[in-house]
């Protein structure tokens, strides 16, 4: 069956990792800008999430899970490295309503970690439907050499602000989209590759400019 792609907002939701190994530090890494409330429960972890606890980036109870441990969260990643312990959490931790990824193939997950490439607001991600994540891993290596530039995250930024502008100017929504359709366009995308942000900057002023001289 296909699975459903959204992008969560986590922010001030408890999520919780039980594992502290390699795997759990992956996970725990891509939550850690989503303003999530993030806990950690392992009798171990490693030097890299040793030095996020003690940065008080996340809430660390050293110890074997529990069932209480998960009570209240929205999230629950398993990762440790006993699949019974996954499988047992994973039905613990939906029981209670939330939101299950086991990092095995122990019990069925509510969803999967895809592979990801951020740049500000830009987000790509990779999944193969938990086939292969080898090939997900090589996928985001081949879009990071090409999307993995701070360039597309000002050209967002960028964008964002000129679309507030035209949203308070007095244009119908079907000449914006217009607007947009032919200012983002090949050239100006290459431009946004060579990081001359600068020039299609200028191009949106001037192109606002005559928009507004016209209406
Ligand atoms: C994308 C990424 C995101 C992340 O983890 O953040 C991710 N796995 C990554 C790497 C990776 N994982 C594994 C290898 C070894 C090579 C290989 O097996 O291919 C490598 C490569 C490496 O480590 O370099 C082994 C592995 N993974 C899973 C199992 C269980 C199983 O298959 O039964 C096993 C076997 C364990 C064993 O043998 O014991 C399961 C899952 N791994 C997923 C995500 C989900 C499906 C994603 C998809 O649809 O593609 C899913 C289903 C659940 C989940 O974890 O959400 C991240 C790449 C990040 C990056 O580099 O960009
Ligand atoms: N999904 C993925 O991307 C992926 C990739 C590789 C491996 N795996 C799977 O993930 C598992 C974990 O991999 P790893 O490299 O992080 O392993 P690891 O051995 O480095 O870490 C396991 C962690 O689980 C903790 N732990 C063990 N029992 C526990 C319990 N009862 N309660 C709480 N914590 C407990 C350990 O203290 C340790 O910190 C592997 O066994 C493998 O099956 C998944």
């Amino acid at each position: 069956m296909a699975s459903y792609p959204i992008n969560l907002n986590l922010k001030d939701r408890l999520c919780i990792v039980i594992g502290g190994g390699r795997v759990a530090w992956r996970k725990v890494n891509t939550l850690l800008d989503t303003g999530a409330k993030l806990r950690i429960v392992s009798p171990h972890v490693i030097e890299e999430l040793t030095e996020l606890i003690r940065l008080n980036k996340i809430e660390y109870y050293q110890k074997f899970y529990e069932k209480k441990d998960i009570m209240g969260a929205f999230l629950v990643i398993c990762a440790t490295d006993n699949k019974q312990v996954n499988a047992l959490i994973g039905e613990d931790a939906q029981k209670n309503g939330a939101l299950v990824n086991v990092v095995d193939d122990s019990y069925p997950s509510d969803f999967t970690v895809p592979a990801q490439i951020k740049q500000g607001d830009l987000l790509l991600t990779v999944s193969t439907s938990g086939k292969s994540p080898e090939i997900s891993r090589q996928l985001r290596m081949e879009l990071e050499s090409t999307y993995g530039r701070k360039s597309y995250a000002d050209f967002i930024t960028l964008v964002a602000s000129f679309r507030e502008k035209l949203k308070h100017m007095d244009i119908p929504s079907r000449q914006r989209e217009l607007f947009w359709r032919q200012m983002i366009n090949r050239e100006v995308l290459e431009f946004v590759r060579n990081g001359e942000i600068s020039i299609v900057e200028a191009r949106f002023k001037n192109a606002i400019s005559s928009f507004r001289a016209e209406s």
